[in-house]
C-alpha cells in the first residue's frame, strides 16, 4: 500500500471501524494509541505505535518512519458525565493533547489533519435540524474541549496552512457486520449498548432519565449514526484533502430523530428480548432533540449513510452483547 494514514485513537470504538474501512480503500492505517482506554486486539489491519498525545518524539518518529499524507485524530476522553466532574482530565488529554499533537504534526511537516468532533458542541441548539452555521454553545466541558480544538484548527489553518476535516458526529452506534469490532466501553454510559446489556441481563435494567420531554413519547430524542458510515466518511474526508480541498466542517448524523422507546421497543422487535427498565427523573445536560441536518456531508464528501436506520444498528450492535437476532 503506498497510501499511509496515522490515526490516533485507533484502537478505540470509532478509531477502529475507520481502520478497517481505510484498509479496505486501500490505505495503511498507522494506529497510534496509549490504550488507556482503547483494545489492543482492536489494532488489526497496520501497525501499532503505543504513546501518548504528549510525547512528541514518538509522533515525530511515526512521520518520519511511516510518511502518513494524513492524521486523523480520534484519541480523546469522552465521557459528557465525566468531564462535568472532573474537567481537568478533559482540558489536559484533549485540549493540552491536542495542541501537543499539532506541534508534533508541525514539527515533522504533516498539515492535513481529519478531527473527530460532535454534536456536543452545539449544546442545546435554538432550532431543529441543527446545520453546521447554527451556534455552538456548548454545555458541559467535553463539548467545549472539542470546539476549542475546532477553533485551534481554524487558526492553525490561517498561520501554518493546516487543512483540516472537522467532522461533528452525532450518536455513534452500532458495529462491523462482520463481526470483527464491538462497541466495549468501560464503563458503558450509551444508550444503545446500556440497553442491550439490560435485554441480555448482564445489568439489571436499564435507566430511563426522564419520560417528561416535550417530545411524542416524552423521552429524548438523538440523531443515530452507524459507526461504519461514520467510517465511511473519515475515508471520504482523507480523500477529500488529499484532492485539495478546502477546510471543511460537517454533521454526521442519519438526519433522523429516534427516541429513547423507539430504541427500547426496537431491541425488543430484533431480539425478542424485553429491555428491564427503571424510570429515573431527567439527567442533567441532556437536551430534549438533537437531530442532524447533514446536506454540507452530502454535498462535500458524498456522504450517504447506509446501515443507519434503527434495526440495522441494533442488529449489528446485538451479537457483541451475547443476543441473537430473531427478526
Ligand atoms: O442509561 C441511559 C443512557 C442514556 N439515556 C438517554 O439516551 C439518550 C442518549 O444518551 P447517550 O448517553 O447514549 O448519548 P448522548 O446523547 O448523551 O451523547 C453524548 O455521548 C456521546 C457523545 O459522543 C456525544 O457527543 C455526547 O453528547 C439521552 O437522551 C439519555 O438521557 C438513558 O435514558 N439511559
Amino acid at each position: 500500500m503506498s497510501r499511509v494514514v496515522l490515526v490516533t485513537g485507533g484502537a478505540g470504538f470509532i478509531g477502529s471501524h475507520t481502520c478497517k474501512r481505510l484498509a479496505a480503500a486501500g490505505i495503511l492505517p498507522v494506529v497510534f494509541d496509549n490504550l488507556s482506554t482503547g483494545h489492543r486486539t482492536n489494532v488489526r489491519w497496520g501497525p501499532l505505535v503505543e504513546g501518548g498525545l504528549e510525547d512528541t518524539g514518538r509522533i515525530v518518529e511515526a512521520i518520519q518512519t511511516f510518511r502518513p499524507e494524513c492524521l486523523i485524530h480520534f484519541a480523546a476522553s469522552a465521557y459528557v458525565g465525566e468531564s462535568v466532574e472532573d474537567p481537568g482530565k478533559y482540558y489536559r488529554n484533549n485540549v493540552a493533547g491536542s495542541v501537543s499533537l499539532l506541534e508534533a504534526c508541525r514539527q515533522a511537516g504533516l498539515n492535513r489533519i481529519v478531527f473527530s468532533s460532535t454534536c456536543a458542541t452545539y449544546g442545546v441548539p435554538p432550532r431543529l435540524p441543527i446545520t453546521e452555521d447554527t451556534v455552538q454553545l456548548p454545555v458541559n466541558p467535553y463539548g467545549r474541549t472539542k470546539l476549542m480544538i475546532e477553533l485551534m484548527l481554524g487558526d492553525y489553518a490561517r498561520a501554518y496552512g493546516f487543512r483540516s476535516v472537522a467532522l461533528r458526529y452525532f450518536n455513534a452506534a452500532g458495529a462491523d457486520p462482520e463481526g470483527q469490532l464491538t462497541e466495549r466501553h468501560d464503563p458503558e454510559t450509551h444508550l444503545i449498548p446500556r440497553a442491550l446489556l439490560a435485554a441480555a441481563g448482564r445489568v439489571d435494567r436499564l435507566d430511563v432519565f426522564g419520560d417528561d420531554y416535550a417530545t411524542p413519547d416524552g423521552t429524548c430524542i438523538r440523531d443515530y449514526i452507524h459507526v461504519v458510515d461514520l467510517a465511511e466518511a473519515h475515508v471520504a474526508a482523507v480523500d477529500y484533502l488529499r484532492d485539495g480541498g478546502d477546510p471543511l466542517k460537517a454533521n454526521l448524523g442519519s438526519g433522523r430523530g429516534t427516541s429513547v422507546r423507539q430504541v427500547i421497543d426496537a431491541i425488543h422487535q430484533v431480539t425478542r428480548r424485553r429491555v428491564p427498565v427503571q424510570l429515573l427523573p431527567r439527567r442533567a445536560g441532556d437536551p430534549p432533540v438533537l437531530y442532524a441536518d447533514t446536506t454540507w456531508a452530502r454535498r462535500t464528501l458524498g456522504f450517504r449513510p447506509q446501515l443507519s436506520d434503527i434495526e440495522t444498528i441494533i442488529k449489528t450492535a446485538a451479537p457483541g452483547f451475547g443476543l441473537e437476532v430473531r427478526s
